[in-house]
Parts: structure tokens; C-alpha cells; sequence
């Protein structure tokens, strides 16, 4: 959609509010305090019995200094110290959730202020690729890569196709034009000079306009901002009277009904990714972008063609795919597009052209919910703080649909025009920002109260037991009342599955990629951290406790349930394809001999199907007296699970282990 814009020039102009300010490392930018409605809520757990104890030796946390300070990277670990002073200021608990996507405009496309949203919680920046040259957005981009580099930000590129949509020409530069009430204006597939351009006449960017719409259609710029009815057909112009009168804005997006529908004709048959698409594609594959969004997605091929073409193009890419819902057809193929993809995107802007904009909160709470069974990440996008781009604070109504999307618990919250070139775009962010922490703690606080809320998401994914581990996890954390959950993960796929279960607690993702730390920024609830580690999950384990305590991020007394898919025995049953399977597990575990195991498992509890079985070296022979659940105290070790013989379940599952900080 190109920008829609809300008249408003009978609202009075309002007195800015002013959000708490808080200086971090760079004294120039001032931001809103990330947390100011909490304070750390720190969970003492004196009834339960932890068997894990990591101590930690303060002095093995160097100093650090200059441009690593600024990166606060140390001993491998590296996170921003925006996120390191918020978690000293407020705990773990308090930590923003929800992410959000900033679109990167004209209004923000300096360093510095490509800094300032980094710095007030931007997760991920947006180019629009319908806006702006190739040359324009690789040099944005590299800022935001410059960023990530000096100061150890985790900032996402996502790259937004621009798709077939219908649209207008860019108004020979001028930044809108106003059309009365019954003015009479030509749409045409004619080209011109911007010299020699008629009145009142639109260039329109799809050849087969003229000939798809009839006498009497409605066209509707920007889902209904401004309306016209068609009088007449004259070649390749269409003539037509303004009925609806409004602001014509650049590009802005085109849809014509008949007898109350969408007209769906031969523009239905307009390749999802265009020429130029294709082009931009190749742009963003070249400049190493982490997402691809695609617009008007309409079946599950498309993607899938486009991420064999990424894998063609850049073999071992990371790049992940996600499809924006914003069209009849995306809505008919939902499920199976959702499949295919890395995540959604509900573009509610040309969706709600699309069909009746009274269907548009159901269709984001659906695609939501299908997203989080399936195990993508989904993004409510447009229009959530509209007036924003004219006013410094947002009108109640935009609060309360923030409000909603954050409870629905979407993984990402999107800015549109408000960060392109709106006049607000780091109040706009302070006010995602500081709607989300409120509407979090509620949520977090009523729950109890909230017996429909299914505190174990169901799944529509084939049964797994990292899956099931993940859960499980999670229930623990809850229960527990944990400070964080820590997971280290390769792919990410595990702090993706952990994220799923929406846990009280935040999750710290550990990952040796900085390219998988930047895709876990997308996700609900999880603080990525790029560490080096190793196939030694206790030496890991050590380390990053060191490292986080002597930074003050972590505290004794913290109770941490840690989760790996990185164990030493899992590398060794690799096959010769990197594929898993029981027999190779079984002879692996045949090979391989307890004793040898690290003491430190001696002490992990290990979660599967909802069962913690502890001791898992005594438990695979016989079964000593203290071997009790620590949640429900009973002894029970059962491994006629999954159909899995017990000598198979280890290899295949993810260690929990929980320890208490001391
Ligand atoms: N790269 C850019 N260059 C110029 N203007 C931009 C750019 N990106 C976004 N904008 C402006 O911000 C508005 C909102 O962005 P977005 O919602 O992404 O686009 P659209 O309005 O086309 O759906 C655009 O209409 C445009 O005016
Ligand atoms: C996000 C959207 O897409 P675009 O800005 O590309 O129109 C939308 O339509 O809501």
C-alpha cells in the first residue's frame, strides 16, 4: 500500500509527552527509559530443591574498554549494551517481549538515527522496496550493518518486496495531490513527461487497466481513502469522478469493485514476484539481508520457488522468507503458505482493500494464532500508531489495537510511515515500546486468573521431543517461577520452540551466528546473544555465567533453566547426510560409555513428555532413592515413550538442566 493518511486537520494540535528519559553509552541520544513502568521482580524459590549449582568465578570476567565496551563483547559473548543496561536497570523479568519492525524512510536514514531507534528497542529495520533507488537503500542498509558492528546491536534487515500490486505513478514527485468531491479525474497506462502531464491525470502502473474496468466500477485509492466511480472509457484513459474526496498520495495502491467486490480479472493473473522483484531479490541476496518479504503472496509455490532460488544463488544462506498476508487469495491458501514460509507478515493495509475492513481483526487474530501453532513467527503490520505520523502521542483508539495485537501475543509489532517519514518515529517506538512492557506485565499478572488460556500451545507440527522438550521447559520455567530461560542453540530452531510457549520468563538464545542472533531479534521473548561455544555443554554453561555475572546481568540466587541442543553424543550420531537416525543413535549410545560423562550430568534433570526423569546416568540402569521429580515429587521413570526404546532417548533429546546461581 502506499502511504493512507488520516485527515486531521479539525484536530487541535496536542502537547507533546514527554516519555522519562535515560542516557545510555552515547550521550547525544537521549531515549525513553526501555522499562519505566516496572521494577525488577525477582522470584526467591526457597521451596524447591535445585540440583544444579554452577559457581562463578567473578574474576574471570575482563574489563572491558573502548570499541568492545561499546559492542560489550567479551570471551565470545556479544550483546548491545542498550539490552545490558536494561536488564541491569530492571531484571529479567521485565524485558520488552514483543519485538518491533521499523520501516527505514527518509525520516530516518542517517546514522545517527538509524542509532536512535537501535537504541530505542528497533528490532528489526524495514525497506520498502517500492520506495527509494537501489543505491539509496544499499547505503541504509550498510548503516544499519555499520551499527551492528560498532555498537553490537543485533538490528534485522528486512527487505519488503514491492509485488504486483496496482498503483499510481509517483505523482511527478509532488508529495500528494487533493481530490474534490466530483472533481473529474483520468486514470491512464498513458506515460508522460512531467512537463507535459494533463490535469488531474494519473499514470496507473498495470497495462491492462483500461480494458479490465467497466462504466460504473468504484476505484478505491488506498482501500477507500479516496474513491471515484468510473463515467468513462475513452481508449487507454479511464475517466472518472471523485465521490470520496481525500489526499492522493505517491504509489498509492489501487482496487476497483463492482456490485460491492473486489474485481479480480486479469490483474489476478499478475506474477506474485515481478521482474523487478526479481532484480531487488538478487540486490538483497547480495547485500546479505535477513528477511525477504513478499507481497501479495497468493499460494505456497511462490515461496517455495523463491527459497530454492535464495539456496541456488547463495548456498547456505540464512536468509528466511516471510509472506505477507494482504490478499484474498494469501487468505484462501493461509495454512499451506504459512507452511512454506520463515513467518508472516499481517499487512493489514492492503488487506483491508481487499476485503471488508470490518474482517480485518479476526483475519490478524487468525493468521496469529496459526502462525504460533505452527511455529513461524507473524508480524501485525500498518496503521498502528497512523496519527503519530502528524501528532506526538497516538489517539486512545490506536493504543487499545496496539494493546490487542500485543495480547494476542504477535512476535512483532510493525512502525510503517510513522519511522519512514512520519514526524515521530522515536515517540512512535517509545510508545510500542512502552504499551508492550504494560501490556505484557498485565497479561502476566491476570493469567492466573485467565483459565482458557492454554499455557501449552497445541500442535499442528508432527510430534517431536525437541518440541515436547521445549514445552516442557517452559512449564517448568513457569512453574518455577525461573528468572530466564538459556538456551544455546546452532540454528535457532530451539529458541524458536521455546519462544512458542510464550514463558513468563525472557530467553536468553545463545547462538555462535550473528546471523542467527539477528533472526532470533524477530521473535517473541528472546534475547539473542552471539557466544562461541563449544560441543561441552558444562564448560558453555560456565562460561556464560561468568560472563553474565560479572557484568551484573545475572545475580545470585537467579534461577535459570538451560536448554541445549548442542551436546557432544548428538554430533557424534550424525550421519554422513547430517540427518539423525535411531540406529545410529542406538549404536552411538551403545559406543559411547556413562562413566565418561561429564559430572555435571550427574546433576541434570531431563524433561521429556512432560516427565522430568533425573539422574539420567543411574535412571538408564537402576533407579536410586533420590531420583525424585522435584516438581511433583513422585519417582516415576518411564521410558515407553514415543515407541523410542530408552537407549534411543537420549541422543535425541535436549538436555533441561536448572540450576539456582550461587
Ligand atoms: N525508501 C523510501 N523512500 C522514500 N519514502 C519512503 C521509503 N520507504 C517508505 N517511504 C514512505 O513511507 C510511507 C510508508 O511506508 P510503507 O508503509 O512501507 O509504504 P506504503 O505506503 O507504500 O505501503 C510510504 O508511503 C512512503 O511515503
Ligand atoms: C505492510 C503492508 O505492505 P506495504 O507497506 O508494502 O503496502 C501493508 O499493506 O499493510
Amino acid at each position: 500500500m502506499s502511504g493512507s493518511f488520516r485527515f486531521s486537520s479539525s484536530l487541535s494540535p496536542v502537547q507533546s509527552r514527554d516519555f522519562p528519559k535515560m542516557s545510555f553509552f552515547n550521550p547525544r541520544i537521549q531515549v525513553p527509559n526501555p522499562a519505566p513502568l516496572l521494577k525488577p521482580t525477582k522470584t526467591a524459590n526457597t521451596k524447591v530443591v535445585l540440583p544444579g549449582i554452577v559457581r562463578v568465578a567473578a574474576s574471570e570476567m575482563p574489563v572491558t574498554a573502548g570499541k568492545s565496551a561499546a559492542m560489550a563483547e567479551s570471551g565470545g559473548l556479544q550483546v548491545d549494551l542498550v539490552t545490558e543496561a536494561d536488564l541491569k536497570e530492571n531484571g529479567f523479568r521485565s524485558t520488552r517481549r514483543t519485538k518491533i519492525v521499523c520501516t527505514i524512510g527518509p525520516r530516518t536514514c542517517e546514522f545517527e538515527e538509524i542509532e536512535a531507534l537501535a537504541v530505542g528497542g528497533m528490532n528489526v529495520a524495514r525497506f520498502n522496496m517500492c520506495h527509494g533507488t537501489l543505491e539509496w537503500h544499499r547505503d541504509v542498509i550498510r548503516r544499519v550493518r555499520q551499527l551492528n558492528e560498532e555498537k553490537g546491536f543485533a538490528v534485522a534487515v528486512m527487505m519488503d518486496t514491492e509485488g504486483s500490486e496496482i498503483h499510481m505513478d509517483d505523482l511527478n514527485g509532488a508529495e500528494s495531490a487533493k481530490a474534490e468531491d466530483g472533481e473529474i479525474w483520468t486514470f491512464t497506462v498513458r506515460a508522460f513527461d512531467p512537463s507535459s502531464c494533463p490535469e488531474r491525470t494519473i499514470t496507473v502502473n498495470y497495462d491492462g487497466f483500461a480494458e479490465d474496468v467497466k462504466i460504473g466500477d468504484e476505484l478505491l485509492v488506498d482501500g477507500g481513502m479516496v474513491r471515484f466511480v468510473v463515467t468513462e472509457k475513452i481508449g487507454p484513459d479511464v475517466i472518472c469522478q471523485c465521490t470520496d474526496p481525500g489526499l492522493l498520495l505517491p504509489r498509492a495502491n489501487l482496487t476497483f469493485w463492482r456490485n460491492e467486490s473486489l474485481v479480480q480479472e486479469r490483474n489476478a493473473m499478475l506474477p506474485t514476484i515481478s521482474s523487478k522483484d526479481w532484480l531487488d531479490i538478487d540486490f538483497g541476496i547480495a547485500e546479505g539481508v535477513d528477511f525477504i518479504a513478499v507481497s501479495f503472496v497468493k499460494s505456497a509455490e511462490v515461496i517455495k520457488t523463491l527459497k530454492s532460488y535464495i539456496t541456488a544463488r547463495s548456498p547456505g544462506s540464512k536468509i528466511a522468507v516471510i509472506a505477507k498476508i494482504e490478499s484474498i487469495d494469501s487468505l484462501i491458501n493461509l495454512e499451506e503458505i504459512i507452511k512454506a514460509s520463515d513467518g508472516a507478515m499481517v499487512a493489514r493495509g492492503d488487506l483491508g482493500a481487499q476485503i471488508p475492513i470490518e474482517q480485518v481483526p479476526s483475519v490478524q487474530k487468525k493468521v496469529v494464532q496459526l502462525c504460533r501453532q505452527l511455529n513461524k513467527p507473524v508480524i501485525v503490520a500498518s496503521q498502528l500508531l497512523e496519527s503519530m505520523i502528524e501528532y506526538p502521542i497516538p489517539t486512545r483508539a490506536e493504543v487499545a489495537d496496539v494493546s490487542e495485537a500485543i495480547g494476542q501475543q504477535a512476535d512483532a509489532l510493525m512502525l510503517s510511515s510513522e519511522s519512514a517519514m512520519g514526524q515521530y518515529p522515536e515517540k512512535a517506538l517509545a510508545v510500542l515500546r512502552s504499551v508492550s512492557l504494560r501490556i505484557e506485565k498485565w497479561r502476566r499478572e491476570e493469567k492466573h486468573l485467565d483459565t482458557t488460556d492454554p499455557s501449552v500451545v497445541s500442535s499442528s507440527t508432527p510430534p517431536s521431543i525437541s518440541e515436547e522438550i521445549c514445552n516442557t521447559a517452559s512449564q517448568m520455567a513457569n512453574k518455577l517461577k525461573a528468572d530466564a530461560i538459556f538456551v544455546y542453540t546452532k540454528t535457532g530452531q530451539t529458541a524458536s520452540l521455546l519462544s512458542r510457549n510464550r514463558p513468563d520468563c525472557p530467553i536468553f538464545a545463545f547462538t555462535p551466528s550473528t546471523s542467527i542472533r539477528r533472526c532470533l531479534n524477530l521473535q517473541w521473548g528472546l534475547i539473542p546473544f552471539r557466544l562461541d561455544f563449544s560441543d561441552e555443554v558444562e564448560s558453555n554453561l560456565n562460561r556464560t555465567f561468568s560472563l553474565l555475572k560479572a557484568r551484573g546481568m545475572i545475580n545470585s540466587g537467579d534461577l535459570i533453566i538451560v536448554v541445549s541442543d548442542v551436546l557432544q553424543s548428538i554430533q557424534a550420531i550424525k550421519n554422513a547426510d547430517h540427518s539423525f537416525s535411531i540406529e545410529s543413535a542406538y549404536k552411538a549410545m551403545q559406543a559411547s560409555s556413562w562413566e565418561s560423562c561429564s559430572p555435571l550430568w550427574s546433576r541434570v534433570w531431563l524433561v521429556l513428555k512432560g516427565r522430568i526423569m533425573t539422574n539420567l546416568m543411574r535412571s538408564t540402569r537402576s533407579l536410586s532413592d533420590d531420583a525424585s521429580c522435584p516438581v511433583c515429587g513422585s519417582v516415576h521413570m518411564t521410558f515407553a515413550i514415543s515407541g523410542y526404546s530408552p537407549i534411543c532417548l537420549a541422543p535425541f533429546s535436549l538436555k533441561i538442566l536448572s540450576t539456582r546461581l550461587d
